[in-house]
């Protein structure tokens, strides 16, 4: 008697979850795989990170640019149709970030990258002059000075072995970004060992699993887990480093009596403090911003701009390795703006003569996009583009495919920066730091960063290829599973 009462509550289950899914497949007209009670779709995505890319890309293909699909009950769109994404991207109310974003949350708290509404918008407008050109350039001398520790790091390995660029990388964007935006540096490159270098590791690595694997995410498992120690040892770790660092400065200009910004903010922030300055001493909606609000912030910045440029730089040398041409175009660029003097640091106004430079990283981020997803929650119903997105579906904009999609680039596998040259193309086909009110804050600094660290690479060796294509997989970044590989030999 049980055995039949069980047996008919679990088919009364699966035809109550199979009715549901089939109510809500009509809420939208973008098509997708048929799902299953329960579990929807999920069995389609529950594949190896490097395989998931390869996933979305079939799904993409087959149901016309976009597809629907559900794991277990929840409504995910996954879109490579650029149409679509432009009217995402450029709208001011579609703000709201996806689910996976709060796996980043016990780091970040409600900073720029994981907040919304009123939160993000103030934060949003005051930060943006922390980005003013005339800031921008009080990092040039950190970007210089670790980019030659760098390169000395390199010379020590330019030995016809291969070399896993990444994690020297690494070392070289997080002390670039921890002097920038905390003033203070962690010596990274010199003490990799270092507990806040080991802490950084962990939180990412985490993060990324947890937005990987549904079984690990919710809270109620992951809580059980090992990695909750791991994670709030690691925290603890990177929000001691970062208060210390806010206290030190908030008394050092308590000591110099400065309250406040001055009457020109850009000009009033010319010093390596800037950033946190502007944090300290800014005035939002009338009060100054609280002890956690600040620390929310600088961490944000320190993880939105560490993984993100190393992956940048890392792919980019990757694709030098194959194409020595380039790389000599790339070094006759140099000469002609250094002559024969390698060693002397570039000004702002010389990095922005490297424009070759700029094609070559422009074309290796639409081949490697750093970011290769981003999400969105949609929370009403709209229609864009022609396809009806209802309320509580997840948008997973998928720039990866997109901008390797051969209807909107010819031969788009080819890595080939005079695509860029004189074409005026339409500006929503390259999405390597998103674009309308939510885009990467920190483009423009990670440009900077990725030429000084790129010349002082090109105008010292030659990188030769491994012949290892990179095994690609998304997680917060676009990580590769065995590596980033080449062959340095110095110039
Ligand atoms: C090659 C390097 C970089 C790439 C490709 C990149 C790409 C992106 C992308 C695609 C987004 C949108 C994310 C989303 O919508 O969820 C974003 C947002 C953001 N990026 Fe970057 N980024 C880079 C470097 C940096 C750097 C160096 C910083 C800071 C120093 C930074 C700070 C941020 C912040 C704070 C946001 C959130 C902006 C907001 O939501 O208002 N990024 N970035």
């Amino acid at each position: 008697m049980i055995l039949i009462i069980v047996f008919v509550a679990l088919i009364a289950v699966l035809l109550l979850s199979w009715l549901s899914l089939m109510w809500d497949k009509r809420l939208t007209n973008v098509k997708g795989p048929t799902p299953f009670p329960i579990i929807g779709s999920g069995h389609l995505l529950a594949v190896d990170s490097t395989e998931f890319l390869k996933v979305l890309k079939r799904l993409e293909v087959e149901y016309g640019g976009s597809a629907t699909i559900y794991l277990s009950s929840m409504r995910y769109i996954l879109t490579a149709n650029p149409k679509l994404i432009e009217g995402i991207l450029t709208s001011t109310d579609l703000l709201a970030k996806g689910y996976s974003y709060n796996f980043i949350k016990p780091w970040l708290g409600n900073g720029l990258l994981t907040s919304e509404g009123s939160r993000w918008k103030a934060h949003r407008k005051f930060l943006t002059p922390a980005f003013h050109f005339n800031i921008l350039q009080n990092f040039l001398p950190i970007f210089c000075k670790n980019g030659k520790v760098l390169r000395e790091k390199l010379r020590n390995l330019a030995n016809g072995s291969p070399i896993n660029v990444f994690p020297i990388i690494a070392l070289a964007a997080l002390d670039n970004v921890t002097e920038s935006i905390m003033g203070v540096s962690v010596n990274a490159q010199e003490d990799s060992e270092s507990e806040f270098v080991k802490a950084v590791e962990v939180m990412s690595r985490i993060a990324s699993m947890r937005m990987r694997n549904p079984f690990v995410a919710p809270d109620v498992v992951f809580n059980l887990l090992p990695y909750k120690a791991d994670q709030d040892k690691a925290l603890d770790i990177l929000h001691s480093q970062t208060r210390k660092v806010i206290n030190a400065r908030r008394e050092e200009l308590k000591n110099s009596e400065i309250t406040d910004l001055g009457a020109d903010a850009e000009i009033g922030l010319k010093n390596k403090h800037a950033f946190l300055d502007l944090l300290l001493l800014a005035e939002v909606d009338g009060k100054k911003l609280s002890d956690e609000h600040i620390r929310e912030e600088v961490d944000t910045f320190m993880f939105e701009g560490h993984d993100t440029t190393t992956a940048g730089l890392a792919y980019c040398v990757y694709c030098l390795s194959n194409h020595e041409d380039v790389q000599e175009k790339i070094f006759d660029e140099q000469k002609a703006i250094f002559g024969d003097d390698f060693e002397r640091n570039p000004t702002y106004s010389e990095l922005h003569q490297m424009k070759y430079l700029d094609l070559v990283i422009k074309e290796s981020l639409r081949l490697f996009p750093s970011v290769p997803l981003i999400g969105r929650e949609i929370d009403r119903d709209v229609d864009i583009a022609g396809h009806r997105l209802p309320k509580g579906t997840t948008m997973v904009i998928d720039f990866f495919n997109m901008q390797r999609n051969a209807e909107l680039y010819e031969d788009p596998l080819e890595f080939r920066p005079d695509r860029f040259g004189n074409i005026n193309r339409n500006p929503f086909f390259w999405l390597a730091f998103s674009a309308g009110p939510r885009n990467c804050i920190g483009q423009k600094f990670a440009l900077m960063e990725m030429k000084v660290t790129l010349s002082e690479i090109v105008k010292n060796f030659k990188i030769l290829p491994y012949g290892e294509e990179p095994e690609l997989g998304a997680d917060l970044i676009l990580r590769s599973r065995n590596g980033i590989k080449v062959i340095l030999e110095t110039r």
